[in-house]
C-alpha cells in the first residue's frame, strides 16, 4: 500500500535532564487521542534496556499502541532508525504516521539529534525538525543547571520547556527555577506537568507539512548560536559520568534493598544521577519499578505484569564520579548477605 501526497512530516525531540519525567509525559503523550498517528522513537541508556522494559504495553522493538501509535526502540544511528520508520511506513507495514516523537536519553545533547535530520539527504526530503520539548525537574533542576552542561544546552534549545515535579518542590524552589530557565530561553512557552489543563497536544509540533518553506523550525534556527552562548566561559564543566548494570536473578528483599538505596543516596545522593529498575521482591508475583534522582526516592510502583520473560532484578545506575564497581560490589554483599542461599556457617563447615 503506498501512502499518497507525503508532506514534511515533523520529528519532535522530547529531552530533559536524567529522571527529570520524559518518560511519565511520553505516557500521557502516547493515551491522549490527539497523538493517535504517531511514530515514537525511544533511546537507551546503560548496558540493559530498561526505558523499554518499563513502558508496560511495548513486546518486542517495535510496536503498535491501542492508541494508534508506533513505538521503537532506537539500538543503532538515529538516522538509520528514522529511515527505517520511513521505509515501513511507504511499504504500508505500519500506520501512516504523521509525526515523530524521540525520547532522547537524560544526558544527550539535543544538538547532534536536530542536526541529524538535516544532514541526512533522504530524511531531510521527508522529515523536519518539529519541536524540542524539554522537562525540568522543579526539585533537581537548578542543582542540574548548575552543574551540568547538558542540562542547559537542552533547556536552551526547547520551543516548550515543561517543569515537572511541581508537586514534590516548595514554591520558592519552583519560582526560581522559572525565572532561571527564563534567562536560559525567553521564548520557550513554559508549563506546569501537573497543571490539569495541560494541553498536550500544544507542546508538540502536530503537522505533516506540504511545503518546505515550513521545513526549519525556531529550534533548527537557533541551535548553533544558543549552543555557543550557553558553552561560553562561567557555564558548567561536564564531569565523569559512568553507568553500571547490576542484576540479581533470586528474589529481593524489600527492606534489605531499600536500607542499602537510602543508605547509598544518604551518603552519595549528589553523584547518583539516576537509579531505576524492575525488582523481583520475596513474597511478590509482580514487579515493582524504582526510581530515584539523586537525593530524590520516588514512591515504588507495583507493576501490572512482567515486561517479558526475564524474571531477574535490574537496576541501572547513572554516576557520577562514583565508582560503579565498587558500588556493584556493595550491592551484592548487601543483598547476598540478606539471602544466603544457606548459612554461612553451614557454608563454611562444608
Ligand atoms: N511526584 C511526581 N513524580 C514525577 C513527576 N514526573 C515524573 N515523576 C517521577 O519521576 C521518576 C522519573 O520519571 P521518568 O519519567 O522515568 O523520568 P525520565 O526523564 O524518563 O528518566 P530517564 O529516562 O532515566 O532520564 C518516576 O518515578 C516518575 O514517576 C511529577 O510531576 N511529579
Amino acid at each position: 500500500m503506498m501512502i499518497e501526497a507525503d508532506g514534511f512530516l515533523p520529528v519532535n525531540l522530547l529531552t530533559g535532564f536524567l529522571g527529570s519525567g520524559k518518560t511519565t509525559l511520553l505516557k500521557r503523550i502516547l493515551s491522549d487521542p490527539a497523538f493517535a498517528d504517531t511514530a515514537v522513537l525511544i533511546n537507551e541508556f546503560g548496558e540493559i534496556g530498561l526505558d523499554h522494559d518499563l513502558v508496560e504495553t511495548v513486546d518486542g522493538e517495535m510496536v503498535l499502541l491501542r492508541s494508534g501509535c508506533v513505538c521503537c526502540t532506537v539500538r543503532g544511528e538515529l538516522a538509520t532508525a528514522l529511515k527505517d520508520l520511513y521505509s515501513k511506513r511507504e511499504r504500508g507495514l505500519l500506520p501512516p504516521f504523521r509525526r515523530v516523537i524521540i525520547e532522547s536519553t537524560g544526558l544527550a545533547d539535543p544538538f547532534p539529534v536536530l542536526s541529524t535530520i538535516k544532514a541526512d539527504p533522504v530524511l531531510r526530503h521527508h522529515f523536519r525538525a518539529g519541536n524540542v520539548i524539554t522537562t525540568v525537574d522543579a526539585v533537581n533542576g537548578l542543582r542540574q543547571l548548575d552543574t551540568y552542561i547538558e542540562s542547559n544546552r537542552q533547556a536552551a534549545v526547547a520551543d516548550r520547556l515543561v517543569i515537572t515535579k511541581t508537586d514534590l518542590a516548595d514554591d520558592r524552589t519552583t519560582q526560581a527555577l522559572k525565572a532561571r530557565l527564563r534567562t536560559l530561553n525567553p521564548d520557550a512557552s513554559l508549563v506546569m506537568a501537573t497543571d490539569a489543563d495541560l494541553d498536550l497536544s500544544s507542546l508538540a509540533d502536530m503537522r505533516e507539512k506540504a511545503s518546505l518553506g515550513d521545513n526549519l523550525s525556531p529550534s533548527g534556527f537557533y541551535c548553533e548560536e544558543w549552543l555557543q552562548l550557553v558553552s561560553a566561559d562561567g557555564a558548567p564543566h561536564q564531569t565523569t559520568i559512568s553507568s553500571i548494570a547490576l542484576r540479581v536473578d533470586r528474589p529481593v528483599d524489600w527492606t534489605a534493598f531499600g536500607l542499602w538505596l537510602t543508605m547509598l543516596l544518604n551518603r552519595h545522593g549528589a553523584r547518583v544521577l539516576r537509579v531505576k529498575g524492575i525488582l523481583n521482591l520475596k513474597g511478590e508475583e509482580r514487579p515493582v519499578a524504582v526510581h530515584g534522582v539523586q537525593h530524590l526516592v520516588h514512591p515504588p510502583v507495583h507493576m501490572e505484569a512482567w515486561p517479558s520473560e526475564d524474571r531477574a532484578s535490574r537496576l541501572v545506575f547513572i554516576l557520577d564520579g562514583l565508582d560503579g564497581a565498587l558500588l556493584k560490589r556493595s550491592f551484592e554483599a548487601f543483598t547476598l548477605a540478606r539471602m544466603p542461599p544457606v548459612a554461612p556457617s553451614l557454608a563454611a563447615a562444608q
